[in-house]
């Protein structure tokens, strides 16, 4: 099966669906760094890394925005003093798509 770092984030229109439970289950467990969130009722991925100092934490942030650009799709980032938090989700569809299990594992080679 194609790791999902390696795949592409498909066009995600309003009337994707969101990921099933079932999916949901399954993908978790390809991403384990990562936590399920709801935030006003919509589920996000999320993780938070950590760097030595802001510069480094900064140049990270600067390669996901790349990154995000790469697959227009987009991330929130929280860039903080040795600390980035990253978020995913598709504003699209107010949830969780393939889309973010993709660019989450994408975001975790960008360590490599
Ligand atoms: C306007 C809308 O945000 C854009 O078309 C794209 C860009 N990046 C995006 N990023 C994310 N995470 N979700 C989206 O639905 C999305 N849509």
């Amino acid at each position: 099966m194609t790791a999902l770092s390696e795949m592409k984030c498909e066009a995600c229109q309003a009337d994707a669906p969101k990921v099933t439970d079932a999916e949901l289950a399954e993908l978790v467990r390809m991403i384990p760094d990562w936590a399920v969130q709801v935030r006003d009722g919509v589920m996000q991925l999320e993780r938070v890394y950590k760097f030595k100092n802001f510069k480094l934490a900064m140049a990270f942030s600067n390669k996901l925005a790349d990154l995000a650009e790469e697959e227009f799709h987009h991330p929130g980032i929280f860039t903080e003093w040795g600390k980035v938090t990253v978020t995913w989700w598709s504003h699209s569809i107010k949830g969780l798509h393939k889309n973010d299990f993709i660019m989450a594992a994408k975001t975790d080679q960008l360590l490599d």
